[in-house]
């Protein structure tokens, strides 16, 4: 017994040994991990101090007259001519351009200037089609491999890329293809060995990365690229990539330390604003109907739905209502599609109403308008799928109908998803940024220091100076926790819209814990503030199934033992009034359209006009529906009663009055607007809250309009 004793102690201690060794190793190699990853990050670094812009390459004369002769084009835009010279360096290199940029001459122009075979990987089959007319148009050698080719095209293609006299130059393929046949594969190998492989270009390389927001397995395969062909550089081609998802891609493909060259996401000439959705279908499709003919009369845009049941909804009545919209989604056949595609770019059809199958190698460049009638699944998505909008540099607007009730359909959808709940909730966030620049939450998404001062009103928040009412959540949260525990106790599991329910004192009455007392916030306000809650991790979404579809229920979050600390506080900024500084955009939009010799064409020209005439444009100080208010939306996009407005304010301004809320009645019907009937005790301490706030930005706009 003293033996086994003995041992036993001794395996004790040494399990103990074991596992302070397997902690240190744990530790060791979380540092390997860190040390390579930051000489990875000081490789890239360095690779991106070098000049890549020379033009003294044995190339550059041959690539100057063919972006010239054959692509007729004058001169690159911002990080093109890097791109180009580092590929055709040999560098593998990543490059991050946003939507529309020119990232496809990138690899187009390096194709003509060098022999061999440029390989494209593109996710899509009707990305290829549009790039190959293009090129078709130029006269440029270009060929697809897809499972739509027939086995002479096959055949033809294939001798094509081992012809040494063949001008094929770009050959695009889908990941499928490369991933599922071998015999793709093992041609490939010969061409390589014949010196005929000359580049590998990955669009939408985002793909390969799991943390990405639109992850395809098939591009997991192109790992293997590097290793099967070393001498062939590497370009990745995204306009959307979080530091964490170019590292993540850099592993996948094998090329650590690649150089990254990334451009502004900023879009100077796109307009960023978030509009409260209207409660019911029908009501939403007025407000689209409203701001499509009053803001953006006989312009061309899209509006994106969620799903394909609500995008021909959509489309059917705004047709009804005279408005030439035709819905498009990946269940068309087609020629369907391409029908629609044809109309819409050549203005026949002015608003596409699609789901997210619309999109991908869309190049219309005169898209005035981009409304989300649904919220997107992340900002990545909204980034991309907005910045269709103005390619051609001119303003142009991106406008998001934002309503608390869609974040359930989305999260029900996307969390399935490695990083699905954690991007929703980036994008909830920016809906619900009621002061901030939306510009600085976008470009601090994808890691870009920004300046606010940069966005010159080119979002709804600079714009309007707004005063965020600060609101006190910490007793809302706790009243919501004894709702989720009570009905834990009875066993019974919460959606959101139980949850409010119970709240408002609504609902089946065992539901409701005794001596709960009804919240006074309006509905809309429930929604916002549980939303605003999941997003900051009080509240949590749990999933579950039925035969039939994916319901969330509602929990307490991870940040649910923190919120009974007694010095622990939880604060909510809800949207007061907001006033709008400078309405100058909507103008020049306005002009451009006619035509007009004020017309400025681009944004810098833009942005001196708007400082030239800031004074006079301030002096139209005006009131502004708060965002979250569905009865005010109507009103926000009718120019006929903001002009009226308009005059109201500069009589006051001359006689002296501003519109100044500095008045305790006039800031309790705000309040009552953005939270309801409020009487409790806490509205009153939130009514002084919402008088500091509105008192000090309305001296703002005073001191800036005297
Ligand atoms: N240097 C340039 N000068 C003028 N126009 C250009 C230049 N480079 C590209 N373009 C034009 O810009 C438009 C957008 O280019 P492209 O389709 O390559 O953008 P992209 O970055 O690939 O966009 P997306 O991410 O939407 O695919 C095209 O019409 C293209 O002809």
């Amino acid at each position: 017994k003293e033996q086994l004793a003995a041992v036993e102690k001794e395996i004790f201690k040494i399990n103990q040994e074991v596992q302070w060794l397997l902690d240190k190793q744990k530790t060791l190699k979380e540092k390997r991990n860190q040390l390579k990853l930051q000489l990875e990050q000081e490789a890239s670094a360095e690779l991106a101090n070098i000049d890549w812009k020379h033009t003294d390459h044995p190339w550059s004369r041959k690539l100057e007259l063919t972006m010239h002769d054959v692509f007729k084009l004058k001169t690159f835009r911002p990080l093109q001519l890097e791109a180009v010279n580092a590929t055709l360096s040999g560098q593998d290199c990543i490059l991050i351009m946003p939507t529309g940029g020119g990232k496809s001459l990138c690899y187009q122009l390096p194709a003509l200037v060098s022999p061999g075979i440029t390989l494209i990987v593109t996710p899509l089959v009707s990305l290829m089609e549009d790039q190959l007319m293009a090129l078709r148009a130029l006269k440029v050698s270009a060929a697809a491999l897809n499972a739509g080719c027939s086995k002479e095209e096959v055949n033809k293609v294939q001798n094509a890329m081992k012809d040494k006299n063949s001008d094929l130059c770009l050959l695009y393929v889908t990941p499928e293809k490369l991933a599922k046949s071998k015999r793709f594969m093992s041609l490939l190998e010969k061409v390589y060995e014949m010196g005929r492989f000359t580049r590998l270009a990955i669009d939408e390389v985002h793909c390969c990365s799991q943390w990405g927001h639109d992850f395809r397995p098939d591009y997991k395969f192109l790992g293997i690229m590097k290793r099967q062909f070393p001498k062939v550089p590497i370009l990745g081609l995204t306009a959307t990539a979080t530091a964490k998802v170019v590292s993540d891609v850099q592993k996948m493909l094998n090329i650590g330390g690649c150089l990254v060259l990334k451009a502004s996401y900023n879009r100077p000439n796109l307009k960023y604003e978030v509009h409260a959705k209207a409660s019911s279908q029908e009501k939403s499709i007025d407000q689209l109907e409203n701001i499509i003919t009053k803001r953006f009369f006989n312009q061309s845009g899209i509006i994106y739905c969620f799903s394909i049941k609500e995008a021909e909804e959509v489309a059917s009545a705004l047709s009804e209502r005279g408005v030439k919209a035709l819905s498009y989604h990946a269940q068309l056949d087609p020629k369907s599609r391409s029908y629609i595609h044809q109309s819409w770019a050549s203005n026949e059809t002015r608003v596409v109403v699609a789901t997210v199958a619309f999109g991908m190698g869309i190049d219309k460049a005169n898209v005035r308008f981009v409304i989300h009638h649904s919220l997107p699944k992340s900002l990545e998505n909204y980034y991309q799928e907005s910045g269709r909008a103005g390619r051609d540099d001119t303003p142009a607007y991106c406008i998001l109908l934002f309503r608390a009730a869609d974040v359930f359909r989305q999260s029900t959808m996307v969390f399935t998803e490695r990083t699905g709940l954690e991007n929703l909730y980036a994008m909830v966030a920016y809906c619900l940024e009621v002061e901030g620049c939306r510009r600085t939450t976008i470009a601090h998404h994808f890691g870009e220091e920004w300046d606010k001062s940069h966005c010159q009103h080119m979002c709804d928040n600079c714009e309007m100076d707004r005063a965020g009412a600060r609101l006190e959540l910490t007793h809302d949260c706790k009243m919501l926790y004894t709702i989720i525990n009570h009905a834990s106790e009875m066993k019974e599991r919460l959606t959101a819209n139980k949850l409010i329910d119970i709240w408002q004192r609504k609902g089946p009455s065992k539901l409701r814990p005794p001596h709960l007392k009804p919240t006074n916030h309006q509905r809309d306000n429930c929604e916002l503030v549980l939303v605003f809650l999941l997003v900051e991790g009080y509240l949590k979404e749990e999933f579950h199934f039925n035969p039939f579809t994916t319901i969330s229920y509602i929990n307490k979050g991870p940040k649910a033992g923190i919120c009974n600390n007694s010095d622990h506080s939880v604060y909510f900024c809800l949207p007061t009034r907001k006033r709008k500084a400078c309405d100058f955009f909507d103008e020049v939009v306005h002009k451009a359209q006619k035509n007009e010799t004020h017309s400025p064409s681009s944004c810098r020209d833009l942005k001196n006009e708007e400082s030239s005439s800031k004074m006079s444009k301030l002096r139209q100080l005006k009131d502004n529906p708060d965002i979250f208010s569905d009865k005010n939306i109507s009103k926000s996009s009718h120019v006929s009663k903001r002009k009226k407005k308009n005059t109201t304010n500069q009589k006051e301004l001359k006689t002296g009055q501003t519109h100044q809320v500095n008045d305790a009645s006039e800031k309790d019907k705000i309040l009552k607007n953005s939270l309801g009937n409020s009487s409790s005790p806490d509205s009153s301490t939130l009514t002084e809250r919402v008088s500091l706030v509105s008192h000090t930005s309305d001296r703002k706009v005073l001191k800036n309009t005297v």
